[in-house]
C-alpha cells in the first residue's frame, strides 16, 4: 500500500474529523489508532491518518510518538505529512504543537513549516495571525474555559513562539489572496530570515486551497481540517489521485446491536446537546466527585444502563459546566481529575460494549481516545458525515465484531447531534 498523504493527529476525534475532510475531498482514507500492527489488513488508500493521543501529554512523549508515526508513514510512501492539531489550537505554553512541528520538520531535513488551524466550515478563521472561533477571538470563546488547556491568547504567532525553539512568522491574508506564487515567495523570504514556522491566515476555503498547494511542495505542515481540505484538493488537481475518492461500501454496512452515547466533553456545544438529548433518551449524569472518591459510581452507572439499554439508546455523561469543573479541579488537580474521569468513562464504555452495544457515540477528544484504547480498536473506515467534522466510523479488525462509532469533537455538531448520529448508524 503506497500512500500519497500521511497525517498524524494529536487526538482521535481530530483524526476522524480530518479523515472525513480528506474523504469528502476525494482521497480514499483510513484512520488507524496508533501505528497499526503489521498483521492488520488495511484497504488500499490514498491517505492514512494515524490517531495519537498526544495533545495533552508531556512534550517529549508527544515528540517520540509523532516521530515513530512519521517514520511509519514515510516508509509507506507519504511525500507530505500533516500534523493534525485542533482547530482551536488546543495546547499549553509547554507544547505540544511547537515541539512536534519542529521534530517533524527536523526529521524531514529542516526548512519552514506552514501552520494554520483555520477550518472555515466550523467557523474557525485566522486573520493577522489571530484565531477566531465563530465571531469571537479564541481567548473570549468558550475555549477560555477548556478543562485541560484553557486558551487565553488569540495571537497564534505569540502562542506558537512560546512553544518553539525557532522563530515564528506570519503569512498574512494579503499575501494569500495574491495566490500561490506570492505565498511561496513569502515563505521563502521568511525561511531565508531564519523563521522555522509560519502561521498562515485563512478565512475562506480558497485561502486553504492556496495554502494546500504550497504546503504540498514541502514535506511537513501543521493544521486542522481546513489545511487537510487544501492538501486534498491540491493532490486531486495534481492528477495523482486515480481512485475517484470513493469511500469503501463496507463503511456503511449495518451492524445492528444496541446503541449508547458516552460524553466526557465539557464544551458548550456538548452541554447543549446533552440537554436536548434529555428530551428523547434516558440520560445519566455521573457524579464526578463520587467517581474520583473511588466510590461505586461506575458500577452504579453500568447497572443503570443495563436496566434500560434493551429498550433504546442510553446516554451517560460526566460533562459539567465550567464552574463545576473548576471546583473539581481545585480539589483534585486538573490532570488527575481529567484522567480519572476518562478512565471511568472508558470502563463504562467497555462494559456497555460487553453488554451488546455496537453503535456508539463518544463526545470529547480525550474521552474518545480513552474509550477507543480500552476497546482496542485498531482502525476505522470512514463513512458518511453526520455533521461538519464528524463522520460515521466503521471499525476494522475489531475483536467484539464490527461496530459503528461517531467520535465527536467537543465543539462540533448541532444541538440534536446525538439523535442525528444514531439515526445514521444502523
Ligand atoms: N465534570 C467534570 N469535571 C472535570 N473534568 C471533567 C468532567 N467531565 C469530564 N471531564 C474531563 O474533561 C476533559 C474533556 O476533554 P475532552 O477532550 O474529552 O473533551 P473536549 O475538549 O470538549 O473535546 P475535544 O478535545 O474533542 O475538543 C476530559 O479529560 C474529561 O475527563
Ligand atoms: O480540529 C478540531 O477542532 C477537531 O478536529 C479537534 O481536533 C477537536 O478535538
Amino acid at each position: 500500500m503506497a500512500i500519497l498523504l500521511g497525517s498524524i493527529a494529536d487526538d482521535y476525534t481530530g483524526a476522524s474529523d480530518l479523515a472525513n475532510t480528506l474523504t469528502k475531498n476525494g482521497l480514499r482514507t483510513v484512520q488507524t489508532v496508533g501505528i497499526p500492527d503489521p498483521s492488520l489488513a488495511l484497504p488500499d488508500v490514498d491517505a492514512v491518518v494515524v490517531s495519537l493521543k498526544i495533545r495533552s501529554v508531556p512534550a517529549a512523549e508527544a515528540v517520540t510518538a509523532a516521530a515513530s508515526a512519521e517514520q511509519w508513514l514515510r516508509r509507506r510512501g507519504a511525500g507530505h505529512v500533516l500534523y493534525k492539531i485542533c482547530s482551536t489550537f488546543d495546547s499549553t505554553d509547554a507544547g505540544n504543537i511547537g515541539p512536534v512541528t519542529e521534530a517533524l520538520s527536523h526529521a524531514a531535513g529542516g526548512g519552514i513549516v506552514l501552520v494554520t488551524p483555520a477550518f472555515p466550515e466550523t467557523g474557525r478563521t485566522v486573520y493577522l495571525g489571530h484565531l477566531f472561533v465563530g465571531g469571537q477571538p479564541l481567548n473570549e470563546s468558550p475555549l477560555k474555559d477548556h478543562p485541560l488547556n484553557p486558551m487565553h491568547d488569540a495571537n497564534l504567532v505569540r502562542v506558537l513562539t512560546r512553544q518553539s525553539h525557532g522563530a515564528v512568522g506570519l503569512i498574512d491574508l494579503t499575501a494569500i489572496a495574491a495566490g500561490p506564487a506570492v505565498v511561496k515567495a513569502r515563505l521563502e523570504a521568511l525561511r531565508a530570515g531564519g523563521v522555522t514556522a509560519a502561521i498562515a491566515d485563512a478565512i475562506f476555503e480558497r485561502d486553504l486551497e492556496t495554502l494546500g498547494e504550497i504546503a504540498l511542495e514541502t514535506p511537513v505542515s501543521t493544521g486542522a481540517s481546513g489545511l487537510g481540505l487544501g492538501l486534498a484538493r491540491a493532490l486531486v488537481r495534481s492528477g495523482r489521485i486515480s481512485s475517484g475518492g470513493a469511500a469503501p461500501a463496507d463503511a456503511i454496512r449495518p451492524v445492528g446491536g444496541l446503541s449508547a452515547i458516552v460524553a466526557g466533553s465539557c464544551s458548550k456545544a456538548t452541554l447543549r446537546q446533552l440537554e436536548v438529548a434529555e428530551r428523547s433518551m434516558p440520560v445519566l449524569r455521573l457524579d464526578p466527585e463520587r467517581l474520583l472518591a473511588g466510590s461505586d459510581e461506575i458500577a452504579a452507572a453500568i447497572s443503570w444502563a443495563g436496566d434500560r439499554i434493551a429498550a433504546g439508546p442510553v446516554v451517560i455523561a460526566a460533562s459539567a459546566a465550567p464552574e463545576t469543573v473548576a471546583r473539581l479541579q481545585s480539589l483534585y488537580g486538573r490532570e488527575a481529575s481529567g484522567h480519572a474521569i476518562e478512565t471511568a468513562t472508558s470502563i463504562i464504555t467497555a462494559e456497555l460494549v460487553a453488554r451488546g452495544v455496537r453503535r456508539l457515540v463518544v463526545a470529547g477528544g480525550e474521552t474518545s481516545g480513552a474509550a477507543v484504547d480500552r476497546l482496542a480498536i485498531p482502525a476505522f473506515l470512514i463513512g458518511p458525515e453526520i455533521a461538519a467534522g464528524v463522520p460515521v466510523l466503521r471499525t476494522v479488525g475489531n475483536a467484539p465484531g464490527d461496530m459503528l462509532l461517531a467520535l465527536k469533537s467537543g465543539n462540533f455538531g448541532g444541538e440534536d447531534f446525538f439523535a442525528a448520529a444514531l439515526a445514521m448508524m444502523h
